[in-house]
This record gives structure tokens, C-alpha cells and sequence, in this order.
């Protein structure tokens, strides 16, 4: 998978360097491109902004300077382009799954008030353009979500997890976790500071501990994500002796 980035902070993606992204973009299941977008800005000021059209707070990102930008990068090509913005679509598992399975995503991170809504008008008519949110709450640029949205997305790659069923019990992906949370995780030593790993955990009881480790997840979700909850099979709420 072939991954685009265009911001005026490049500097955020040096986390892409490191752990299991930037072990899949040494292995070649990655190929990640940062992009400057004031290399596309020709004044002396290098400016990216302007007024907003019809007054209010802040800057808007200039459509010449995206147009150019994403032009050049995508030469002609037709990635996936996702935009994060607070108004997006809701950024989910399932969305994280859809993109996975994209040759190409084309990642454009506005800053200020966002990007002159044309540039994804302009491109709507070629590709493929998510306008997309990583949940209800104001960042101040796309940077931070679209760090999000790699290591979702990557993490789902063939190869990247080491371990390729633990993307398979995800939470809130389609099948046997859908609707649910993961429940408490444990590891040695069995005793640690007064506190015991559950028992079930220790029996060797593969069947016992399968039907703890969902009767946890389901007591987590209700606890947690009465909404996720309520979207539960209400036998499998009775199985587990789960009241909403
Ligand atoms: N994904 C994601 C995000 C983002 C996100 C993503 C991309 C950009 C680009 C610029 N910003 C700053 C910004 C802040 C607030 C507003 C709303 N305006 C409405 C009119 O009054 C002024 C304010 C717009 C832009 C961004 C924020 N925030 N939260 C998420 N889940």
C-alpha cells in the first residue's frame, strides 16, 4: 500500500518511523510520502491561508495551493483521498477494514479552519474522497488523525501484526466482537501485589476461558458502551446473565 501525506507539518509523521509501521514500511508493505505543502505555495511567505469568504474566526487553507499540491503528487493516478475534518464521517473499524484493502490512500491534513471546501469538490469528480472524523472533539489541524487512521488502517495490513488473529478479535470489527469491547488482559506474574490473575485464566480450560473472556467483554460494554450494548443480541445478553 502506497501512502500520501500532505500537511505543513511533516514533522508530525516521524512517529510512521518507528514500531510496527515503520517496520512495515522497511519490509515494503508501506511505502509512506510525506509532502510539505508550502513547497507548493510560490509567494516569499510560502502562504497556505487567507480570510474566510463570508467572514467568521480564523484562516482557510487556499484551493491554488492544494490544487497544485495533490496534482503533482498524484500525477494523473486515482488514490483514495481522506480528509480529516470535525464534520466527517465517523472514522470506525469497519472504515479502518474498507481502507485497508485500498492500493493507494491519499491522506490531506488542513490546518486553521480547514481546507476551501473546492478542493474536494474538484476532486470528488476523480476520486474517491472521504471527508472523515476520528470522534467528537476539536483537534487543531489533521495531523493527529491521520496518525490515527495509519496505524489503524496499517495494523490491519497481511504482515503487519505479528500476531495476524489479534486483528481478528479486534473490537468492533464485524463477527464475534462486533458491538463489543475487549475485556481486562493479564499477564505474569500470577500474583502481584496482592492482586490474582482470575483463576479461570489458569486452568487451562480453553472453553472456560473463552466464555469468561465474552462475559467480560460483554459486562466491560455495558458498563462502558451502553449504546455498543444495546446493539447486542439480547440472548447473548440473557447467555451471559447481562442485563441492559
Ligand atoms: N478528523 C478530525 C478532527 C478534527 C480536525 C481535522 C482537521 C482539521 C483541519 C483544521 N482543523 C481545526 C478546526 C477546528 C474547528 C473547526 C470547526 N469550526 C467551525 C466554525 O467555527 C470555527 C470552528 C474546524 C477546523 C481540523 C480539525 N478535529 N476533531 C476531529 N475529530
Amino acid at each position: 500500500m502506497r501512502l500520501d501525506i500532505i500537511s505543513i507539518f511533516p514533522e508530525y509523521f516521524a512517529p510512521l518511523d518507528v514500531s510496527l509501521i515503520g517496520k512495515a514500511r522497511e519490509r515494503g508493505t508501506l511505502d509512506v510520502r510525506v509532502h510539505q505543502l508550502r513547497d507548493w505555495a510560490h509567494d516569499v511567505h510560502k502562504t497556505v491561508d487567507d480570510t474566510p469568504y463570508g467572514g467568521g474566526p480564523g484562516m482557510v487553507m487556499k484551493p491554488e495551493v492544494w490544487g497544485e499540491a495533490i496534482d503533482d503528487v498524484i500525477e494523473g493516478g486515482s488514490p483514495r483521498m481522506v480528509v480529516p475534518t470535525p464534520s466527517g464521517r465517523p472514522f470506525t473499524q469497519e472504515l479502518a477494514q474498507e481502507l485497508a484493502q485500498e492500493p493507494w490512500l491519499l491522506f490531506a491534513c488542513g490546518r486553521y479552519e480547514g481546507i476551501d471546501s473546492r478542493v474536494m469538490e474538484e476532486y470528488s469528480g476523480r476520486l474517491r474522497v472521504d471527508e472523515v472524523s476520528i470522534g467528537d472533539y476539536v483537534l487543531a489541524g489533521g495531523e493527529v488523525a491521520v496518525l490515527v487512521m495509519v496505524e489503524a488502517v496499517g495494523r490491519l495490513l497481511p504482515g503487519v501484526l505479528g500476531n495476524a488473529q489479534s486483528a481478528v478479535d479486534d473490537s468492533f470489527a464485524p463477527g464475534a466482537m462486533r458491538n463489543l469491547v475487549e475485556g481486562p488482559v493479564y499477564t505474569k506474574p500470577p500474583l502481584w501485589r496482592g492482586h490474582e490473575v482470575p483463576a479461570v485464566l489458569l486452568s487451562g480450560h480453553h472453553g472456560n476461558v473463552a466464555r469468561w473472556r465474552r462475559d467480560e467483554a460483554i459486562r466491560r460494554t455495558v458498563r462502558n458502551r451502553p449504546e455498543l450494548a444495546a446493539a447486542l443480541d439480547p440472548a447473548t445478553l440473557d447467555k451471559h446473565d447481562r442485563k441492559l
